[in-house]
């Protein structure tokens, strides 16, 4: 029977098109899909049905999806690092020159010439005003970059091309992603250092429980006068009110963020997009081919891979038949589920078994055929969330 895809966001086609019709159904609607791909919706606990297995969010942030009750659900969420990250790159440096150049301001007063018809006119008009957009260069600047990860690292890269100096800020870096940092990169050691001592400054890094709010009023007061803060990361890591005041305190020159708040709205040091950093055809199509091919993998093989919730888990197929376990990360449950196979003479060919934070997860791969009656005993011990019979045994 055709898997089910439930779609809550435009995804594109190219990813879509990893998942064969003969085998996949795909739509907005359906009531038990197997599995959910998205990009932004904000999607809750209970609209979450039963049915799902496995959700891919086409981009990097998962702070739209419940994962905590995803895992305890045994759900991996996957998400598709770094295939958009790219796009983000290209959209700060944009963002970095909308920050240095009277650029906006020079645009919209152009604007305000089209009553000129005379051309000699116009231009001894512009010429004369033209220093009212002066701006200054990137070279020489500094800009912090907090959060080194995919876009971090790629932003940290350019800024250094464009001859700016780079201080970093990182405190939960991986080796993976340290390998990949130029090393022109400054390390900052605390976060108001880096604040201190910066021109520029671009946030990077997800939003959770220990980054909500992290841009605060102490962090803000302490900038240099001038200052430009960037964020395309999320909207929550800045303390509005404190914004706010540090931009109406001065120091603060400019704020360019791809999160518009109606209490920013308006000014005139505040540039704002409407969360567009990853919208590019080339984003767009990464996101959706990774998301897309992750969910198969794991539909069809029980294979994880990026999931932001479940260990990194791939064994290549020797057999037809697969059992894939999640439990609780408690011992005796692994030896328990090996007795039940083992009483019913099935016999174990390979196996993989890892862990992450509360969670287990198995692939077992069998050489005869797992009756219901010996999956619903695995189901009924305690500690296990779920146990999947994958692939045909016959
Ligand atoms: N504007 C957009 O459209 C857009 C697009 C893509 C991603 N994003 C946002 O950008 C974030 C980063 O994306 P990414 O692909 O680079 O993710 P990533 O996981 O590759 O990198 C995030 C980095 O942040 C670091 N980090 C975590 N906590 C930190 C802290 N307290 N201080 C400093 N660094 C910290 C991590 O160690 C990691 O290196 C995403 O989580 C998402 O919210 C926005
Ligand atoms: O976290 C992300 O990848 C970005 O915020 C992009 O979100 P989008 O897929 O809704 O554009």
């Amino acid at each position: 029977m055709a898997k089910q895809i439930l779609t809550l966001n435009q995804i594109s086609l190219k990813g879509l098109e990893r998942l064969p019709r003969d085998c996949y159904e795909i739509a907005s609607e359906f009531s038990q899909p197997d599995a959910i791909l998205l990009r932004s919706h904000k999607l809750k606990a209970e609209d979450i049905p039963e049915s799902v297995l496995a959700i891919g969010r086409a981009g990097a942030g998962t702070n739209n999806i419940p994962v905590a009750e995803c895992s305890a659900r045994g759900i991996p969420v996957f998400n598709s690092p770094g295939a958009n990250a790219n796009a983000v790159k290209e959209l700060v440096a944009a963002g970095l020159l909308l920050g240095s150049r009277g650029i906006i301001e020079g645009i919209q007063y152009v604007d305000t010439l089209a009553s000129i018809t005379d051309k000699a006119e116009m231009n001894q008009v512009l010429e004369a005003h033209k220093k009212n957009f002066k701006g200054s260069e990137l070279v020489g600047k500094t800009l912090g970059v907090v959060g080194l990860g995919a876009i971090g690292s790629m932003v940290a890269e350019m800024a250094l091309t464009m001859g700016m100096d780079v201080v970093g800020y990182d405190p939960a870096l991986s080796v993976e992603a340290a390998w990949r940092l130029s090393s022109q990169v400054r390390k900052a050691d605390t976060l108001s250092a880096l604040f201190a001592r910066c021109d520029y400054i671009t946030l990077h890094l997800p939003v959770l429980d220990s980054t909500r709010g992290l841009i605060n009023a102490e962090l803000l007061s302490a900038v240099r006068e001038g200052t430009c803060l960037l964020n395309f990361a999320r909207q929550e890591i800045v303390d509005e009110d404190a914004l706010v005041e540090a931009l109406n305190g001065g120091n603060l020159r400019k704020y360019i963020a791809d999160f518009p708040a109606p209490a920013l709205i308006g000014r005139k040091d505040v540039i704002l997009m409407p969360h567009i950093g990853a919208s590019t055809d080339e984003a767009e199509d990464n996101c959706a081919i990774m998301a897309a091919d992750q969910i198969r993998d794991f539909l069809e093989n029980g294979n994880i891979c990026n999931s932001v919730n479940f260990p990194n888990l791939v064994l290549e197929r020797v057999t037809g038949c697969r059992l894939s376990v999640t439990n609780a990360n408690v011992p005796r449950i692994l030896g328990s589920l090996l007795s039940i196979l083992a009483d019913d003479d099935i016999n174990v060919i390979d196996m993989l078994n890892k862990s992450r934070d509360e969670i287990a997860y198995n692939l077992i791969d069998i050489e005869s055929h797992a009756s219901d009656e010996v999956l619903e005993r695995m189901r009924a011990l305690d500690g296990v969330v779920n146990v999947r019979l994958i692939g045909d045994c016959d």
